[in-house]
């Protein structure tokens, strides 16, 4: 589990009912059990960070004196400093425990050089956890030397501090723990890391529900990545969007303009020159290249797989129609093609049905349960379980990750498989689909991976249908829809 999980995971939990303040009770309600469980009653230290990891330290020491320990708490930092609402709160608890009745000695250091090295059965680490960022700072930098110079037992609150939380490495320094008590699930550092730096790791659940994975949630726009300020025309993505046919120039219409507004900077369309005029009027932001014929034909795919060398990824399939001509550029085409591809509706239903595992690029097939069967030869089951089953062996015969669209979308890539509960009936209109298909290939060319894209495409594409539903109830086009994904994303 990579930190980014981990916060993500958080605010789903959240969302679902379960206040991080909750979790981060049980977090240190957890360290301070186990100290119970090894040791009677007697001195604990503590040192404390700003962060979330200080957050679990003050509230073992709580749980710590109620059981008639003698708590020596070292807040490393300054309170103006705390960020969120969950350590606030645990560090003004504190503040009104520090009574003189019980046992507790709270000293606040911002200036590392008054830290001492001090003795003590068990010293807790609750400076760093899974938020620590760059080179480590003062005072933090000198209370991890002073920790490990101390005499005692060394527990390490959910990653030692100083360990980097997702590869295990030590840049500078790091706390030399004897046992890492680690919440939810393993971080992936620690089981990369050194053993002189985490000890021996206990894993304890701290009541996040399998829901807040599996769900999509708020939490994991967490992962969008961010606009960089210092960007130049590209850098934030260009899509091609290939499709369209004699009737439809709608479909590939409605994936560009939503490919543009998943925030990239460039959008270009392949389509037969029976649509290029009404796809061109539409937008004067799309670049347009006419193809050949009235249709996708063969002698376009030296074109396609050109224009393809400059794009970050491909969306194809909307509105490419079924004729036999067009099979077989698709089969061509998708062979061919080496980047990032979402293949969506026709694109899906012209497949052979062996071409997706030859593909070493990155591929999301977006199929509703009709184009699953065409895919598959499977029908959806009904089940929750048995429905995420089968997607996750769809996934993993074919390497590709799998958007399933329905009430409830289904996302795998053979190891993972999440379930997304944003969207609503009204969003049965035609292009919603070329939507999805377009916003998901977006997400592709912003960097993110197969399975993050489809997984953000869905919850997002549905939040904006949700959010269309609140002005127009079930009567909103696509590209009413279109309107609220900025906000979605928001
Ligand atoms: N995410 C979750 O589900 C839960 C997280 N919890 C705790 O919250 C921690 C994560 O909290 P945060 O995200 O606030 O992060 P951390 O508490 O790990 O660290 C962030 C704090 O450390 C400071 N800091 C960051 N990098 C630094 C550096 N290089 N040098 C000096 N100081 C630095 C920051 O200013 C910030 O105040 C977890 O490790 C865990 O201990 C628990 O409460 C349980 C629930
Ligand atoms: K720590």
């Amino acid at each position: 589990m990579t930190p980014k999980d981990m916060m993500a995971v958080d605010s789903n939990a959240e969302e679902l009912g379960i206040s991080k303040s909750a979790l981060m009770e049980n977090a240190g309600k957890s360290v301070a059990d186990h100290i119970i469980d090894i040791l009677d009653p007697c001195k604990i230290v503590i040192f404390a960070g700003t962060g979330g990891n200080g957050g679990d330290g003050f509230v073992a020491a709580r749980h710590l004196l109620n059981n008639g320990y003698n708590v020596e708490l070292f807040f490393i930092g300054r309170s103006d400093r705390i960020k969120s609402h969950e350590t606030l709160q645990n560090w003004t608890a504190i503040q009104n425990i520090n009574s003189g009745l019980n046992s507790l000695k709270v000293k606040t250091i911002e200036d590392s050089s008054t830290l001492k090295k001090v003795t003590a059965p068990v010293i807790v680490d609750a400076l760093l956890g899974t938020g620590v960022k760059g080179k480590l700072r003062e005072p933090v930098s000198s209370a991890i030397d002073i920790i490990n110079k101390s005499e005692g037992i060394k527990i390490a609150v959910d990653v030692p501090s100083g360990l980097d939380p997702l590869t295990g490495n030590v840049q500078d320094k790091a706390v030399e723990a004897d046992f890492t008590l680690t919440f939810h699930e393993i971080k992936t550092g620690l089981k990369k890391a050194a053993v002189r730096y985490v000890g021996n790791v206990i894993l304890y659940d701290i009541g996040i529900p399998k829901e807040a994975e599996i769900f999509l949630g708020k939490g994991d726009l967490l992962r969008l990545k961010k606009r960089d300020i210092t960007s130049h025309k590209g850098n934030n993505g260009r899509v091609l969007v290939i499709g369209g046919s004699r009737d439809y120039s709608g479909a590939p219409t409605l994936a560009a303009h939503a490919a543009f507004k998943s925030g990239v900077d460039l959008v270009h369309v392949a389509c037969p020159q029976s649509v290029a005029l009404p796809i061109r009027s539409y937008s004067p932001d799309f670049i347009v290249h006419t193809l050949s014929e009235e249709i996708i034909v063969e002698e376009d795919i030296d074109e396609i797989v050109e224009l393809s060398k400059n794009v970050d990824s491909v969306v194809i399939g909307c509105g490419m129609g079924r004729d036999a001509e067009t099979v077989t550029a698709l089969n061509e085409i998708v062979g061919e093609i080496k980047k990032p591809m979402v293949i969506d509706a026709d694109g899906l239903k012209l497949l052979y049905n062996d071409i997706l595992h030859e593909i070493e690029n990155e591929v999301i097939v977006t199929p509703h349960s009709a184009e699953f069967k065409v895919l598959s030869g499977l029908d959806v089951p009904e089940g929750l379980k048995d429905k995420m089953e089968i997607i996750s062996k769809v996934s993993n015969e074919n390497k590709c990750v799998v958007l399933l669209k329905g009430a409830l979308d289904t996302i795998s890539n053979g190891e993972k498989t999440r379930l997304n509960k944003t969207g609503n009936p009204g969003m049965t209109v035609g292009g919603t689909g070329d939507c999805l298909a377009g916003l998901t290939g977006g997400l592709l060319a912003k960097g993110h991976d197969a399975f993050e894209a489809a997984c953000l495409g869905a919850y997002i594409n549905g939040r904006a249908g949700d959010m269309a539903s609140v002005k127009y109830e079930y009567h909103f086009t696509a590209t009413d829809m279109m309107k609220y994904i900025d906000d979605a994303f928001r």
